[in-house]
């Protein structure tokens, strides 16, 4: 396991939002975290990189790499965000500072996470750029200067920049055309064969679940309701929400809901 969430809750003002929660992550793999709206998989997701609202606490253990990041000073946690572990959010505009050239924040990057040498950082941000299908040309633009894909393909450069173990992404394609979100996932799961990290996809979007998860799990009102293979949810769902989540997207009308018959992965 690369991630181990042990009994997490996460609580605040008196309100228990995410109630006892336990999700494993495998090396390499692609799990997908599905459920209601408003069911806690974001507050979820923020909580392993130690990146939730102040408001809110989280308790139980988020093991990574053999120790308990709940137990991780900020500092430490720092280090570990962008280098072991990577976000990628829906609003990705949000991840660049309007008025900071693209190279910029690769450059920016890359000195928060120790590398001296500016010709290093230059050629590394070239090549990064070049390997999610963009001109290196486009470092020396402004954020507003390319498109919704383009941006989304440079956040998923600068997230893969460092190798992390693990890459989170949360509705990482919501904000783009079906087009462009399709792309994106095609390049993220390319990267993630080429470097073997595992990736945790939260999404509303089943078309993606059935596509390329590994495994997935289910969330109800803070609870995982049920976790497992792709196929076997999918075809064989044992909770009722799961059934209704599945049977309410028209996507999924195929014969057997995984696709097993027209799709290996
Ligand atoms: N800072 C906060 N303080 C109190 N409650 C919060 C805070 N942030 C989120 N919540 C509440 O926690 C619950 C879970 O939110 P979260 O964003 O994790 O849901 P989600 O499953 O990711 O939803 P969606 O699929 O719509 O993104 C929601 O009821 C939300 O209103």
């Amino acid at each position: 396991m690369i991630l181990s969430i042990e009994e997490l809750s996460i609580a605040g003002q008196g309100r228990t939002i995410v109630d006892n929660v336990s999700l494993a992550v495998r090396e390499g793999e692609f799990m997908a975290l599905v459920g209601q709206s408003g069911s806690g998989k974001s507050l979820l997701s923020q909580s392993i990189g130690q990146l939730l609202p102040p408001n809110l606490h989280a308790s139980g253990r988020i093991l990574f790499e053999g120790s308990n990041l709940l137990e991780r000073t900020s500092k430490e946690m720092r280090a570990l965000r962008g280098s072991r572990i990577s976000y990628i959010f829906q609003d990705y505009q949000g991840a660049f500072t309007p008025f900071r050239s693209i190279g910029g924040h690769f450059d920016e990057y890359q000195k928060v996470h120790g590398e001296k040498s500016s010709a290093v950082r230059k050629t590394k941000a070239a090549a990064a750029l070049e390997s999610v299908g963009l001109d290196a040309a486009l470092l020396r633009r402004y954020p507003f200067q390319l498109s919704g894909g383009q941006l989304q393909r440079a956040a998923i450069a600068t997230s893969l920049l460092l190798s992390p173990r693990l890459l989170i992404a949360d509705e990482a394609t919501t904000a783009l055309d079906s087009v462009s979100g399709h792309r994106v996932l095609e390049l993220l799961v390319a990267k993630q064969k080429e470097t073997g990290c595992a990736i945790l996809f939260i999404t509303h979007d089943w078309r993606h679940v059935r596509r390329y998860a590994n495994r997935l799990s289910v969330m109800k009102e803070g609870r995982i309701v049920e976790s497992g293979g792709k196929h076997r949810i999918l075809d064989h769902p044992q909770h009722e929400y799961t059934r209704n989540l599945i049977d309410a997207a028209p996507v999924l009308s195929r014969s057997l809901k995984s696709g097993l018959e027209e799709e290996s992965r």
